[in-house]
């Protein structure tokens, strides 16, 4: 099976409600969309949503990295020939990892293709069906208790609360959520670089003071601070976890070996798609470590591929954070992951199992 052509499109989604972090707002879900071609007939499917204020990467940058740098490298190259393409994305090009992401993403969902089986099975098996946690977004207090308490409602018992925007409001905010959930479910936070590390073993050990319990905090510095994260880890009882900071297999050997952390988040646009996705599950498997499966505000081609990916490293990836196209008005992508409230279900088509895409904008 050999490459042929790729084509660039868009898909926007309006979300349910505005995502708010202490990082940024969103309205919509917006993926660049990767269609690579094969002389089978087979297309391959990836994406890549733009986050410049965690990845560096927009829409403009990930085409044209593509276009420029990845594209005239492979064309024309066999699927069949995997670690060769995985190498050349891998080594053409510093950073740029959600340009990576998409093409990976694409290339995996043709390997499945060529070998008639879903992606899951292909990298070691495991089960159709995921559970994923759900954002309740940054907001006045009151409006995060309702969207909790909503959430929870909806069928979803894990919570990923976003605060960081302000230390005591912060604490407020995970305190009155804390109090009107109770042990409805289990609460995640999401700081998303907000805090310092001063502040961040202060609310610990405050939540840990009044007996509220946390799964864990989730990123609490800034993504260079891992000084910070060290501080932290040998100071609190509650689970510290890397997202900004673990981007690529080496970094999380470095955060594991000097325990600056307990858990690390993966995700496919920061470790630039699912070969250092899977050296990372590897990695962290050796170090006892668990990993959540991660995504950014992205759609359900690139979430798809994620799911499969935790499907076949569930004894690294324990926990789960995919709900992206949760939170959009509809999902434009027929076949691959089926959300229905928490639960995500894989179908058995080959690769990711994607069968259309509507609303493409097909992009020049
Ligand atoms: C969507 C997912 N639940 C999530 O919260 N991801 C964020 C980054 C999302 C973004 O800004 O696109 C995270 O884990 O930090
Ligand atoms: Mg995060």
């Amino acid at each position: 099976m050999k490459i042929t052509n790729i084509r660039f499109a868009k898909l926007v989604v309006p979300l349910i409600t505005p995502f708010k972090t202490s990082m940024r707002t969103v309205e919509n879900i917006e993926d660049l969309v990767v269609i690579i071609e094969t002389d089978t007939g087979e297309v391959g499917y990836g994406s890549a949503p733009s986050t410049p204020v965690i990845t560096g990467d927009t829409h403009e940058s990930i085409k044209a990295a593509i276009e420029l740098v990845f594209w005239p490298k492979l064309r024309s190259m066999a699927i069949e020939n995997l670690n060769d393409i995985i190498t050349i994305i891998q080594s053409s090009m510093v950073n740029n990892t959600s340009a990576k992401a998409a093409l990976e993403i694409a290339i995996y969902d043709l390997w499945g293709k060529m070998y008639k089986s879903p992606l899951n099975k292909l990298l070691g098996g495991g089960s159709e069906q995921l559970r994923t946690d759900i954002t309740i977004s940054l907001d006045p207090i009151d409006k995060m208790v309702e969207s909790s308490l909503q959430a929870i409602d909806n069928g979803f018992d894990v919570l990923k609360i976003k605060i960081g925007n302000n230390i005591s409001q912060d604490i407020d905010r995970v305190k009155a959520i804390y109090q009107a959930i109770g042990d409805k479910a289990l609460l995640r936070l999401d700081v998303n670089q907000g805090w310092t590390a001063k502040q961040t073993v202060y609310a610990a050990k405050v939540f840990e003071s009044e007996n509220i319990q946390l799964e864990l905090i989730e990123q609490p510095v800034k993504a260079d601070d891992i000084a910070g994260l060290k501080y932290i880890s040998d100071r609190v009882n509650t689970p510290i976890m890397a997202d900004e900071s673990a981007f690529s297999p080496k970094q999380v050997i470095e955060l594991l070996s000097n325990k600056c952390v307990d858990i690390i988040n993966i995700k496919l646009m920061k470790t630039g798609g699912l070969s250092n996705a899977i050296a990372i599950a590897d990695i962290a498997k050796t170090y006892q470590v668990d990993c959540m499966i991660g995504c950014m505000l992205e759609g359900s081609i690139a979430v798809a591929a994620a799911a499969h990916l935790a499907s076949a490293k569930s004894a690294a990836i324990t926990k789960i954070d995919l709900d992206g196209p949760a939170l959009g008005k509809f999902d434009p992508v027929k076949g691959g992951v089926l959300f229905d409230k928490s639960a995500i279900k894989l179908n058995d088509l080959p690769g990711l199992g994607i069968e259309s895409i509507d609303g493409l904008i097909d992009l020049k």
